[in-house]
């Protein structure tokens, strides 16, 4: 297994430059499927979730081609003859449970497993699995796996009123509604900036579709769609991910530049929130520039549905309050249990406590390195966040959940002045036994 060993601190500076978005490949390349022909999807980033979506892509009969290099995806959907998505591979990421709607959409009925446990508390299908009832599917489940069937070999499109909006039943029911017979009403649906660009792609491919970026999206169902090539917006939580790392980890009153993303995904609130804590702002045409004060101002935050403030920056949000002078909440209001990563900032001496679905930080307790266990995506990057502030060594074990979503994150890292390097270890080894 590997792990980052950090040395800290670290007082970064210079420029950090944003792939593309994790959240929007991953539909994109589902929606590969609906098309008879060769689609391309460009800036995607070298991601384990890219690999593993492409493999149950490829166990359906499309050809796959992942160029890490180019940053291109190339999807031969000239044949789908085994619409299953196997557990094996789903249960490994949640986005695999796509594979639903692009298989009805495309072969009228699908075999998916499941996506089981996460990292973190509950995260149900049941709005996935109802919306798709609702547009015309018939659905069992059979040893662990939804079994589909549109009447008739093809959706007959309906109206589905999500509570609580999704991101993931919204881009599954658009995948099943855009070829279904009839015309389809998504309400509540979300609004997120990595639906929205998944949805013009959709149209792009032929796709009749209103609504996209409001709560209610409409759809009129079309015979097929046609292959394109299309480019994947840059990452939105990585762009985030980086600003608040340089409005904590940067010099004061030195600007740190943040490039290839686009600040106009990122949500009202979380541009608002990040302007309180008193760093310097300045919105580029690719990017931010990030200009840190000479102390942070704590500044609780609530996550929200877009343009809220999103889940994906809380952990990141409650490290940089560690470094403020004070006490702030990181309240979350889409998941009640997000919080796995806490023990571990606790571990690093970080003055930090949970009640319900809030995180209380109070600020400016000595943080020194430890070794800490990565659980999941966004934790795991809070803690290399933690582990670059902190004093003295740090690890940061089992970083494959982390590889789902950075990409080179230690080279990155080290280009703008981290002492971060990745390492094997085993383990099962014996405890070495410190003195
Ligand atoms: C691959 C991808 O894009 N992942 C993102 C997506 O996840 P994902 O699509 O899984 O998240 P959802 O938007 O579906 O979840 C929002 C809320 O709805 C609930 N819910 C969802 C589906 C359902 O059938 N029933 C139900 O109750 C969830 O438990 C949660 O409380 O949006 C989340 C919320 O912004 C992000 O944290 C994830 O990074
Ligand atoms: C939670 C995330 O992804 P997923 O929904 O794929 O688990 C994430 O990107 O932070």
């Amino acid at each position: 297994m590997d792990k980052f060993v950090i040395e800290g601190p670290s007082t970064l500076s210079g420029s950090l430059e944003v792939g593309g978005s994790k959240n929007t490949a991953l539909p994109l390349m589902a929606a590969a499927i609906l098309a008879e022909g060769e689609t391309t999807v460009t800036n995607v980033p070298d991601l384990r979730d890219v690999h593993t979506l492409s493999k149950v892509i490829r166990v359906t009969g499309p050809d796959v081609t992942v160029a890490p290099d180019d940053h291109t995806v190339t999807i031969d959907a000239s044949t789908v003859d085994q619409p299953v998505a196997p557990y094996e591979l789903v249960k490994k990421m949640r986005a695999s449970f796509y594979m639903l709607g692009a298989l009805i959409g495309r072969c009228g009925q699908a075999r998916v497993s499941l996506p089981g446990g996460c990292a973190w508390g509950p995260r149900p299908v049941d709005l996935h699995i109802e919306g798709m009832k609702q547009f015309g599917a018939e659905i069992e489940l059979d040893e662990g796996y939804v079994v589909a069937k549109a009447r008739g070999g093809r959706l007959e499109g309906g109206t589905f009123r999500m509570e609580p909006s999704s991101v993931g039943a919204t881009v599954n029911l658009l995948l099943g509604a855009v070829t279904a017979r009839g015309g389809s009403r998504i309400e509540n649906a979300a609004m997120e900036p990595d639906v929205v660009a998944f949805g013009e792609a959709l149209k792009e491919m032929g796709a009749q579709i209103d609504g996209l970026g409001t709560r209610t999206i409409e759809i009129q169902g079309v015979d097929g769609l046609d292959p394109i090539r299309v480019r994947n917006t840059p990452d939105r939580i990585e762009m985030g991910t980086f600003m608040i790392l340089a409005a904590m980890a940067g010099e004061s009153g030195k600007p740190f530049r943040i490039t290839n993303g686009n600040h106009e995904h990122l949500g009202q609130a979380f541009k608002d929130y990040f302007r309180g804590t008193g760093v310097n702002v300045e919105y580029t045409n690719d990017g931010a520039i990030v200009t840190p004060p000479e102390s942070l101002t704590p500044v609780s935050i609530r996550t929200e549905t877009y343009p809220g403030f999103p889940t994906d920056l809380q952990a990141q949000w409650t490290v940089m309050l560690a470094t403020a002078d004070g006490e702030a909440t990181v309240t979350d209001t889409i998941y009640d249990d997000r919080f796995k990563h806490i023990p571990e900032l606790q571990r690093l001496g970080i003055d930090v406590s949970v009640n319900g679905n809030a995180a209380t930080v109070r600020g400016g307790a000595k943080i020194k390195g430890a070794q800490v266990m990565s659980t999941d995506l966004r934790a795991s990057v809070s803690l290399v966040m933690a582990g670059i502030v902190a004093e003295g060594r740090t690890d940061v074990l089992r970083i494959y959940h982390l590889d789902r979503g950075y990409e080179n994150l230690a080279e990155k890292l080290r280009a703008a002045g981290a002492t971060i390097k990745r390492e094997q270890y085993d383990e099962f080894a014996e405890p070495s036994i410190q003195k």
